[in-house]
Formats: C-alpha cells, structure tokens, sequence
C-alpha cells in the first residue's frame, strides 16, 4: 500500500480533491461515468465539502457507500444525509445516480443486506472505493475480529454489534472493496498514527482491517503529517 504524505488535514483534503477531481475526468472521458463508493466519517465528509465547487460532470458521476449506518433515513448518522448536506444536495447529480444503500425504515438488517448486494451487484465496476479508518484500523465497518475482514464470498454483510455507534450497519466486505479499481484511505490525525503504521506492518485482517484491502489497480493510503507520525 502507498502512503502519500500532505502536511496537514486540510492540505491533505485539497490534494485529495484535487487527485479525485481528475481521476472523476479521467474516467469519465475513458468510459463515459465514473462510480464511486463514498465513506463517511470527519474526514470523507470533509472531502465531500471540498468537491462543491470543482469542475466535475457530475451527470455522468455514480454514487454508493462503503459502509452505511442503519438507522432512518432522515436521522443524522447516515452517512447518506451527511453526503447529501456536504455535497449531493449541491450539485448538478442526478437524482437516479444516488444509490443509498437502505435505511431502516420498516425493513430488517438482513433484508437490508440483501437488497444492498443486489444494489451493489447492479452497480457494475467500481472505479474508485474511498475510505476512512478509525483508531482501532476499522475501515467501512468492518472492525477488528468481524466476519467480512476475510474474504468468504459475501460482498455486503449486516453488522450488529458495531463498538462505534450506530451499533447496527451494513458494509462492504473485504471482498466487495478488493474488488474495486482503486481505493484510497483518507486518514488524518495522531489519533489514528499507530493504526496506520499497523495496518502498514502486514498485521493479520482480524487485527487491522485497513491493512486487508486494496484495488486491483491502486491503493492508496493518503495522510496527514499527524497520521503519518508514528514509526512503520
Ligand atoms: O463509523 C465510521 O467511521 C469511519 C472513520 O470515521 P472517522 O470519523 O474516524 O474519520 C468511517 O470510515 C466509516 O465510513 C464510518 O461509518
């Protein structure tokens, strides 16, 4: 996995829309739209921010997330409205091109996995799988010793029993984001530095799961100074 150091947090937000600003152009111009998979967290949302006024065809751009927190749509957590708020909502993006992964309103967590691997399966290629990490090298929601940090067929998995809050959340699998072209990890901060350099180390998937994923043509881990800071 690459690492890419860019000074900090907010250096690291404008080089990464900078990077997905071209990346966007460049596979719109190749194959005609780009798909991307979302994350949330401070950062991804940060990232989101930073994208409204730049120069994207977002007609031709496809929308998903890596991982979603069940709970109501309209609720705060979701990762889907926080996208919307930062981003979505302001821009020229077809509404049909928006593919949220479902809320839970009125359906079960397994019925939701379901239906989010048929969304998924729809989707076609994904060009770019964009994720967070936390301190415990959680990536999507898949947390250390969670069924779905080894691949084991499934591309969606229902979590229930999240250590972060919401407790229940559906995400990919190792598996689903291995599978995409690229994935960059977007990390900022000293509260995330032993994580990286743990995930970097060759740790096991169960230990750190950041360290299981990559695109069959990039990874990318890019990083604030802060994050970077702790020995590899
Ligand atoms: O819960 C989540 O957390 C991670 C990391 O979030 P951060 O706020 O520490 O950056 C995020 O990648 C994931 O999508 C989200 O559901």
């Amino acid at each position: 996995m690459r690492a890419v150091v860019e000074g900090d947090r907010a250096a690291l937000v404008a080089a990464t829309a900078d990077r997905l600003e071209a990346l966007l152009g460049e596979r719109i111009a190749a194959r005609g739209r780009a798909t991307i998979a979302l994350t949330g967290g401070s950062v991804g949302i940060e990232l989101l921010a930073a994208l409204v006024d730049r120069r994207i065809d977002w007609e031709h751009v496809v929308v998903t997330w890596s991982d979603e927190r069940f709970v109501a749509a309209d609720s705060g957590d979701r990762n889907a409205r926080q996208a919307r708020e930062a981003l979505l909502d302001l821009v020229p993006i077809p509404a049909a091109n928006i593919r949220e992964l479902p809320a839970a309103d009125g359906t079960s967590l397994d019925d939701a996995a379901t239906a989010a691997t048929g969304l998924l399966e729809a989707l076609g290629p994904i060009d770019l799988t964009l994720l967070g990490m936390g301190p415990d090298a959680h990536v999507a929601s898949l947390f250390p010793g969670m069924p779905g940090v080894r691949e084991g067929g499934a591309r969606i998995i229902p979590v229930r029993d999240s250590p972060k809050p919401p407790p229940e959340r559906l995400s990919f699998t190792v598996e689903a984001i291995n599978a995409s072209e690229r994935v960059w990890l977007i990390v900022a901060g000293a509260d995330k530095a032993e994580a990286v350099a743990l995930a970097r180390s060759g740790a096991s998937p169960d230990e750190a799961p950041a360290g299981a994923v990559h695109g069959t043509l990039e990874t990318l881990m890019l990083l604030d100074a802060d994050a970077a800071s702790a020995p590899a």
